[in-house]
């Protein structure tokens, strides 16, 4: 059985010996479009990494190269983070074995993915609660996990700062990455991913970061990470280099054969240069620079003249023309150089035959005699803790989350408070005449219900603010979707719609003085509610459909319209074109509007007071009598308004409004959980 196997990731498992990664001629494509017609615009396939082998050895190492050289692309592939559809061919093994299906989360893959609103010590708790089983952990081993990690990754200070976003100040950035790589090392993976770590960070801090890597990869970790341009002192730490340049390995092998391995193919390294900027010159295609700086080296050890900086500075300037001046041609023969010399080269050999032997002891143990490109890497996950802990957990963050930026609560709040006062003002203590009292309660209704609808837009942004957060966490087995979805769904509809709805509901249903029964208060509230509850399931389905708010906000406007003029009050539904009445029966606004309705107009008497001034509507109810017409009002009923509009008022029908706007906030949540599992997990 291989080391990896037996591994248990709740064990402190950072073994002696350590797991060695290989991969083995990986082959990665990916779609992309080949002109600048958009939408509709030709694609086709672009190759990242071509047919690239090496291995990691336990120890930091690093994936290197310029820009776009593919060094991203081939860590996700080993982290089994790429898109697998993009994978041609190619083996990836640890330890001379095919990875176990949980290794995305056996191994740790660092990413920015730390919540700002929540401490370093909260942060690193919600790792801990989540991905250590509470069966071989309980609380106060949790706890003191915690506690190590911030011990050993030096965060005692900051412990309980806000680790801070875009509003509020928290710890710096290299305090930031030290948590991000915390959040990995709770399960203190045997492999631990990192891309470009030390971007963004001044020359020290990226420093201080690589030497903490250096001393994670102690004792047996393999720490791979990719990483753009190292300097000397980041650059002496590394124990395997692989070098790419446009999908092609140009250099594997140990760091301290790379400066040699260049001497020999034509580029010497000069003295007091560091050897990650000259490899980087080289495969970048300042190659004449390169060569350049590596013959003023040697010239000045034997010419004074040429040690003078003006002459020094005059080669440069030449070295930077004939470089501007390369051809593409020669730049691609330059690459294709750099490709063959390095697999013709002794040493890829050596790493060859070391490789060679790997998938030799992987095929006769499985039988296989060719390379498998692994189609199926997120096949299941055995989560650490069971759903209703995770989702406990999860909440309890979300809440943490809104509680320190209660911004949108409030604004939602006030929002509701704003706009029922003016409702309540406008439609003051509505009488029953015969003359506004019908139509003043008709707009008031469509008004509510439109309000209710627009104000659930804000629901629009809660599943693209932390898209980023719940892509890692998903995909590194924290939580599974459904709680991910819940927490969110609860957190936002509760303190967001419900409580502001209520509010809302107390202020205008007494100012306008509708009729004041208990049960037709609350079924007021209930509509309002139901009304709130399907127009956010809607904004939530688009939010979970799509990355951009602008984009969602687009989307979501177009339905909203057609709602609202299938909603019975803008125009005759009966009369609008017969292929879109359907749109009718999917109306938020139609059984809202509805529902109001009925509730307020059955059993109101509306009378024409022109002609009959001072008349009293209470009982007995003289426009139902036909004795004298003359001295009767004119006047109306509710139900007599309802029939006129094609609204049933039956007990039934009257709920049915309320089952239907259910009905419609199931099926959009429904939808919006199907598009939450769908969401691409891979990069
Ligand atoms: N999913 C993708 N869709 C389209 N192109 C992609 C995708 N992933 C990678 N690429 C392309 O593949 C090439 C290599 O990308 P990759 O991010 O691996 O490079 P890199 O060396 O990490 O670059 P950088 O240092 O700029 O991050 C780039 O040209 C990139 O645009």
């Amino acid at each position: 059985m291989s080391t990896y196997t037996t591994l248990n990731i709740e064990d402190d498992r950072t073994s002696a010996n350590g797991i060695t990664l290989s991969f083995h001629d990986v082959r990665y494509e990916v779609k992309q479009k080949l002109n600048d017609v958009p939408i509709c615009g030709k694609t086709g396939m672009k190759d990242i990494l071509n047919g690239v082998s090496g291995y990691f050895p336990p120890g930091l190492n690093a994936i290197m190269g310029p820009t776009g050289s593919g060094k991203t692309s081939l860590l996700d592939v080993l982290a089994q983070r790429k898109d697998p559809r993009g994978l041609k061919e190619g083996l990836v093994l640890l330890d001379n074995e095919k990875p176990p299906e949980d290794f995305r989360l056996m191994s740790g893959y660092v990413d920015d993915v730390v919540m700002g609103t929540l401490t370093v010590r909260e942060n690193l708790a919600f790792s801990a609660n989540l991905r250590l089983s509470s069966k071989r952990f309980d609380k106060q081993a949790k706890k003191d996990k915690v506690d190590h990690v911030i011990n050993q990754l030096g965060l005692q200070a900051c412990a309980d700062t806000l680790v801070g976003n875009e509003f509020v100040r928290g710890v710096s950035g290299g305090e930031r990455k030290r948590v991000n790589i915390g959040m990995e090392m709770i399960l203190d993976p045997p492999i631990l991913f990192l891309d470009e770590p030390t971007t963004g960070l001044d020359a020290n801090t990226a420093n201080l970061t690589v030497l903490l890597l250096y001393k994670l990869a102690e004792g047996g970790r393999n720490v791979i990470m990719s990483i753009h341009q190292p300097r000397y002192s980041i650059f002496t730490l590394l124990q395997r280099l692989v070098i790419l340049n446009k999908g092609d390995i140009v250099y594997s092998g140990p760091t301290d054969a790379s400066v040699e391995y260049f001497r020999n193919i034509g580029y010497s390294c000069p003295q007091f240069h560091n050897p990650a900027d000259y490899f980087l010159d080289i495969v970048g295609g300042d190659v004449n620079t390169a060569k350049l700086i590596g013959n003023l080296n040697a010239s000045q050890e034997d010419s004074a003249e040429a040690s003078d900086p003006k002459v020094k500075e005059a080669k440069l300037v030449d070295a930077k023309a004939i470089t501007e001046a390369m051809t593409a041609d020669e730049e691609k023969d330059n690459s294709r150089y750099l490709v063959d010399s390095f697999a013709k080269s002794s040493l890829a050999m050596v790493e060859s035959q070391r490789l060679d032997e790997i998938k030799q002891i992987f095929f006769s143990n499985t039988g296989s005699d060719h390379l498998v490109a692994r189609k199926n890497v997120f096949p299941g996950t055995n989560y650490a803790n069971g759903f209703f802990k995770q989702a406990a957990i999860v909440t309890r963050r979300t809440v943490i989350n809104m509680v320190r930026n209660p911004m949108l609560s409030i604004a939602q709040v006030a929002l509701q408070v704003v706009f029922g006062v003016l409702i309540g003002l406008i439609y003051y203590q509505s009488d029953t005449s015969f003359e506004s009292g019908i139509q003043n309660r008709a707009g008031c209704f469509f008004f509510v219900i439109t309000w209710q609808v627009m104000a659930n837009l804000s629901a629009l942004d809660l599943f693209i603010r932390n898209r980023k957060h719940f892509i890692h966490e998903s995909a590194s087995g924290y939580y599974r979707v459904s709680v991910y979805f819940i927490a969110q769904v609860f957190a936002d509809l509760i303190p967001n719609r419900l409580f502001p709805n209520l509010i809302f509901s107390a202020i205008i249903y007494f100012m306008i003085g509708f009729q004041r029964t208990v049960a037709k208060f609350f079924f007021f509230v209930l509509t309002l509610f139901a009304t709130a509850i399907s127009a956010s399931s809607m904004a939530f389905l688009v939010s979970a459909s799509v990355r951009l708010f602008a984009m969602a906000n687009i989307l979501v406007s177009l339905p909203y319209i057609l709602m609202m003029l299938f909603g019975g009050f803008l125009a005759n539904t009966e009369s609008l074109l017969d292929w879109l009445a359907w749109i009718k029966y999917v109306s938020i606004f139609r059984y809202g509007i509805n529902a109001l309705t009925v509730n307020e107009m059955k059993g109101l008497v509306f009378i024409d007071n022109s002609s009959y001034p001072g008349f009293n509507i209470s009982s007995p109810t003289p426009c139902l009598s036909t004795i004298d017409h003359t001295l009767i009002p004119k006047c109306t009923t509710g139900e007599t308004y309802m029939d006129m509009q094609g609204i049933p008022y039956g007990v039934w029908e009257t709920w049915e409004n309320l089952v239907l706007l259910g009905s419609i906030a199931v099926g959009f949540l429904l939808l919006a959980y199907i598009q939450m599992r769908r969401v691409n997990k891979f990069k």
